[in-house]
């Protein structure tokens, strides 16, 4: 079997040490080529040395001495900043991993399909802000995206030899997050530490708070969208507590194919390191008697309200994801930082995209710059909204 050269973009973050997990369990099958991360520069350094990887890239232009003494008499190159991301993303490789969060992956992600690379996407945000764009650049440079996102490779994985003419509909499950048993009205309170854990899976802090809110299956079902092409009104979300059915393809003739396993982010990593290849997998077997039974339910709309937020983006289609993203990005911080209620966020975003709808600009071609202006406006207009709460 060939050698794999990979590069990992995030791989300090919670995607990137599975990726890493799996680069290091099999030296003759993967390469490391360039690994970037953000302010984790001693942990890089660390990982960067284990893959005896060509170069290591911060994203941030101020830790470059760090990263440089950490790497010290390695024999590893150091580089940071955007720019430097996106020479890593030129570096010649089979596969770029990329597991950066939010919509700082844009760039280097569409960078890569530029070079004709195959992208195994964690990052959903470059998908939901800029969708259109990916998807074209892709094939106007022959390269492929691979989802890695758990539903989307479940997907991916149910319609192996399938015409995506026969598909009639695509479920992507939801845990329900941390409080999907909570009385509605106790949510305002909900503390940063209380939607900062996952009943199921162990993922980023940010993606974590995005569940408890149902804003991550919100921008998965844009993900959907742009990913397989499919009309909003045949993608459909449930809760499904336990997190072993990953996602369920219909198809016209009324089969219904799921894609089950543990939460494990191992296997949907890897499936995409070694596709179309499938090759053994760290990952626990499913003991169907201890599973006992699955359960699932409708999400309430008044628990997630993200969910109808998703759909009138996916109506609105132009700059919308880059808006509903950004927006969403920024209510994030603010809740982070203490500054709103849980239950705002969904308030401030929605404000956002109601204001930037009416908007000339709102409606342009899906380019990196209308991206980015976008992108922009609806973060000023997010701290606008906060600004206007505390007056
Ligand atoms: N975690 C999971 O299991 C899953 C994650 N995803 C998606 O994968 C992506 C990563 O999630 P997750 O691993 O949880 O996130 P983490 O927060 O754990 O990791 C994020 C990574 O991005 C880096 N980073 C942060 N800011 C920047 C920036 N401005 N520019 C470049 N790099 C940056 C971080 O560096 P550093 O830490 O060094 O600052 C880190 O390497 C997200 O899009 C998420 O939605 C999808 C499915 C499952
Ligand atoms: C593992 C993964 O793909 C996450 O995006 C996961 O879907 C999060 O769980 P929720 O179903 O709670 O959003
Ligand atoms: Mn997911």
């Amino acid at each position: 079997m060939s050698v794999r050269r990979v590069s990992i973009f995030g791989a300090t973050g919670s995607i990137g040490e599975n990726t890493v997990d799996l680069l290091a369990r099999a030296p003759d099958r993967f390469r490391a080529v360039a690994l970037t991360g953000g302010r984790n520069v001693a942990r890089l350094a660390q990982q960067a040395c284990a893959l005896n990887a060509e170069l290591a890239v911060t994203a941030f232009p101020d830790l470059l001495d760090d990263l440089r003494s950490a790497l010290e008499g390695s024999g590893i190159a150091a580089a940071a900043g955007p720019a430097a991301l996106l020479e890593a993303a030129d570096r010649p490789a089979d596969l770029i991993l990329s597991g950066i969060v939010g919509a700082a992956g844009l760039p280097p992600g569409l960078r890569a399909l530029r070079q004709g690379t195959t992208l195994a996407l964690a990052n959903k945000e470059s998908l939901v802000c800029a969708g259109p764009l990916m998807m074209a650049e892709a094939a106007a440079h022959g390269a492929r995206i691979l989802p890695v996102d758990s539903e989307h490779s479940a997907v991916f994985q149910a319609l192996v030899g399938e015409d995506m003419a026969a598909v009639e509909r695509i479920v992507i499950t939801a845990s329900g997050g941390a409080f999907r048993d909570w009385p509605l009205e106790a949510l305002a309170s909900a503390t940063l530490a209380e939607a900062s854990s996952h009943p199921n899976w162990d993922m980023g802090q940010r993606i974590t708070i995005d569940s408890a809110s149902m804003f991550n299956k919100a921008l998965e079902l844009i993900e959907t969208r742009e990913f397989f092409g499919i009309d909003p009104a045949r993608i459909e979300t449930i809760v499904h507590p336990e997190s072993l059915i990953h996602a369920l393809v219909g198809f016209r003739d009324g089969a219904l194919m799921a894609h089950v396993g543990p939460p494990d982010m191992r296997h949907a990593i890897g499936y995409a390191l070694n596709w179309p290849d499938r090759l053994d997998l760290p990952v626990a077997r499913l003991d169907l008697a201890q599973v006992g039974s699955l359960n699932f339910r409708a999400p309430c709309e008044k628990r997630y309200p993200a969910l109808r937020l998703a759909r009138e983006v996916m109506a609105a289609r132009g700059l919308s994801g880059a808006v509903f993203n950004a927006a969403k990005e920024r209510a994030l911080d603010h809740f982070i930082a203490g500054r709103i209620r849980f239950t705002d966020m969904s308030a401030m975003v929605e404000d956002v995209l109601t204001r930037l709808t009416g908007d000339s600009g709102f409606h342009a071609d899906v380019t990196l710059d209308n991206v980015h202006h976008a992108d922009q406006m609806a973060r000023k207009a997010a701290d606008g909204w906060l600004s206007a709460e505390a007056s």
